[in-house]
């Protein structure tokens, strides 16, 4: 029995992410929460015959802690989506203050649970619920995930239709670290699985362009819906990818790899090396890694990378390191 609960549930994201959890059979109970809409989105789901119990939840009457209660994973896609010309730092104003609330209701009712932020911007927003934990003392650096498994999606999308190959795109793996926004992305197509080949590699126009694509693949969805949002469909896929590996691993199984923006400063985990690796102190990066039953087993090496791979990190830091006190010092000094 395995119960997940995402808060946000009627949105953009929200919907088609619960109507994909709800028909993964290994998901046995689905709970919705959202300021609005979410019993109905809840009902609707609930003709569907899979074996989930779907469950719906507004604000009053403590709505959020019914949701949350007996949560084994909460996915947070809730908050505003960008519209064009806005950046991810500009919903900070508000969805700071809707995941230091949602993260305070998760940290006094489900405070084992998983949990996995979505919500823009990443860099940021991660920090605030790992500040909001250790506030109330239940802080657990394997447990906090940030969702960047898009940019991931959209690496191997764009370089199988780069290389007019479509049938490879579901096949092929390129880690992204780093961050989830602009320069902060960081895809490493040189230990793409299976390998691309050399003349993709080795061409700087190609690999430029493709980088590219894959650091600003939110802007291009941004464009595209001209004001009506971001990507929706597109992230659903990938977090109910992402929900499906930490649901595997804490039943069991082995060897389940997931990139995602996590806590370095577990050293046990693998996040000294990553420092060491990186050459610096930064204490949050997006990375490979393994998950088991207690979430974060084990923070993977980044590995090798191309000198032009390597001559993108440190702008990259600086970005990061900026975007993580932002959120660090929201929750900072602030009374919960
Ligand atoms: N990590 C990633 O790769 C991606 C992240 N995003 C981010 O996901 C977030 C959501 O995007 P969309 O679903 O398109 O937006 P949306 O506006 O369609 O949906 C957001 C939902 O959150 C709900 N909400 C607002 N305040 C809430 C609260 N206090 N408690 C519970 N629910 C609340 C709203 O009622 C709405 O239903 C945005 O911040 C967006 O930037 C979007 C795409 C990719
Ligand atoms: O671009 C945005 O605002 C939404 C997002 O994070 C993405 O599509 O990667």
């Amino acid at each position: 029995m395995v119960k997940v609960v995402v808060l946000g549930a009627a949105g953009g994201i929200g919907q088609p992410l619960s109507l994909l959890l709800k028909t993964n059979p290994v998901v046995t109970g689905l709970s919705l929460y959202d300021i609005v809409n979410a019993p109905g989105v809840a009902v609707d789901l609930s003709h569907i015959n899979t074996p989930a119990k779907v469950e719906g939840f507004l604000p009053p009457n403590e709505g959020l802690k019914q949701a949350l209660t007996g949560a084994e994973i909460v996915v947070i896609p809730a908050g505003v989506p960008r519209k064009p010309g806005m950046t991810r730092d500009d919903l900070f104003k508000i969805n700071a203050g809707i995941v230091r609330d949602l993260a305070t209701g998760i940290a006094t009712t489900a405070p084992k649970a998983f949990v996995l932020v979505i919500s823009n911007p990443v860099n940021s927003t991660v920090p605030i619920v790992v500040e909001v934990f250790k506030k109330h003392g239940v802080f657990d650096p394997k447990r906090i995930f940030g969702v960047t498994t898009l940019d991931v999606v959209r690496a191997s999308t764009f370089a199988a239709e780069a290389l007019q190959e479509p049938s490879l795109a579901s096949k092929l793996v390129v880690p992204v670290i780093g961050g989830h926004s602009g320069v902060t992305i960081l895809p490493i197509f040189s230990q793409a699985q299976p390998p691309l080949p050399a003349s993709f590699l080795e061409n700087k126009e190609t690999l430029e362009a493709i980088t590219h694509r894959v650091r600003y693949g939110g802007d291009e969805v941004v464009k595209a819906k001209d004001g009506a949002g971001s990507a929706t469909l597109s992230m659903a896929y990938a977090g109910a990818t992402f929900v499906e590996k930490v649901v595997r691993a804490v039943s069991g199984e082995k060897n389940i790899v997931a990139p995602t923006f996590v806590y370095l400063e577990s050293d046990a985990a693998g996040g000294a090396v990553i420092k060491q690796e990186l050459g610096t102190d930064v204490p949050y990066f997006s990375v490979n890694v393994e998950l088991g039953p207690s979430g974060v087993e084990k923070i993977l090496p980044i590995g090798k990378v191309t000198a032009y791979e390597k001559s993108l990190f440190a702008g990259a830091l600086s970005e990061l390191e900026t975007n993580i006190k932002t959120g660090v010092s929201f929750i900072d000094g602030a009374k919960l």
